[in-house]
């Protein structure tokens, strides 16, 4: 088992209670996306009531095979009020079963705004706390900092975008070549994750398994980064569990891959759901 790691408060720090999961369950993360396709394929409204039944579900059917989920924001939140309070029900619902959670926000303001975020994703108490949140930094890393310190502060965790899985991301995120804004994003995770020495950090990465050569291109070391990389693009988007160890190389044993609709596909039934993230898992752990 990993080292067990606390953070500031005196609370097992969210990189060693992910490394722990991943060392005992295996480097998956479902996403819980529920689009209006998906819904619909499953016979469900496309509503609230929709929604939590195809979350709960999910949950079910995948909770003991995942390391985490990642419910996806966006697809609570088009349906408002209601939305949101089936996100906060399925986010609570995963932490009595002991599931981590990734909230995948994107998250990202100027300092003042951003730690009205970090209150609402990071801090105990609050009815939207997840284990972890997927951030921004395009209005600087620094600007994250209200949400750095309150993870740190609080054995949670964030994924900070450095290279994500869509192809429109190169036109910023390699900008500066060898010096670009991606390798600046992961030596500021670094830094964030000395506090943690050897042992995976809290500040984690999103870095798509479409990325191809970039990694290699731009120069960047994720195993010097010491935090965790999330890694979308599995399935759906193209990219196979053999494609993330070519892509992550060295630093593969860092990466949590993560697929969403190509399992939720197979749903509603509990027994599909199941095969497919564990084919998932088989895929990732190279059986
Ligand atoms: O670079 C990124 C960052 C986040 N995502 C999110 O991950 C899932 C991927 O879903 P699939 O159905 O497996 O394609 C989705 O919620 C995205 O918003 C990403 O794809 N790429």
């Amino acid at each position: 088992m990993p080292e067990q790691v606390l953070d500031t408060a005196g609370r097992e720090s969210f990189g060693s209670r992910l490394a722990a999961a991943m060392a005992a369950v295996g480097p998956l993360c479902v996403g819980i996306d529920p689009h209006p396709a998906l819904l619909q394929s499953w016979g469900l409204g496309d509503d609230a009531a929709g929604l939590r039944r195809f979350s709960l579900t999910v949950l079910e059917a995948v909770g003991s095979l995942a390391a985490a989920v990642k419910p996806q924001v966006a697809l609570y939140e088009r349906h408002g009020s209601a939305g949101m309070a089936v996100l906060e029900e399925v986010l609570a619902a995963a932490a009595q079963e002991q599931v981590l959670t990734i909230a995948d926000a994107k998250r990202g303001d100027i300092g003042s705004t951003m730690a009205a975020y970090a209150d609402a994703w990071l801090r105990d108490g609050s009815s939207l706390a997840a284990d972890s949140v997927t951030l921004s930094p395009y209005l600087g890393f620094e600007s994250l900092r209200p949400a750095l310190d309150l993870a740190a502060l609080n054995g949670r965790g964030v994924f900070v975008l450095a290279l994500t899985s869509n192809p429109e991301g190169a036109s910023v995120q390699h900008l500066g070549g060898t010096d670009s804004v991606a390798k600046r994003i992961t030596e500021a995770a670094a830094a964030e994750n000395r506090r943690y020495g050897d042992s995976l950090g809290s500040v984690g990465l999103v870095v798509g398994a479409t990325v191809g050569s970039a990694l290699s291109d731009l120069g960047m070391d994720l195993k010097a980064m010491h935090g965790p990389v999330l890694a979308p693009g599995l399935g759906a988007q193209g990219a196979t569990p053999a494609d993330l160890r070519k892509t992550f190389g060295p630093a593969y044993p860092q990466v949590l891959g993560t697929s969403s609709r190509e399992i939720l596909a197979e749903g509603p039934a509990i027994r599909g759901l199941r095969e497919a993230a564990q084919r998932t898992l088989d895929g990732l752990r190279g059986e």
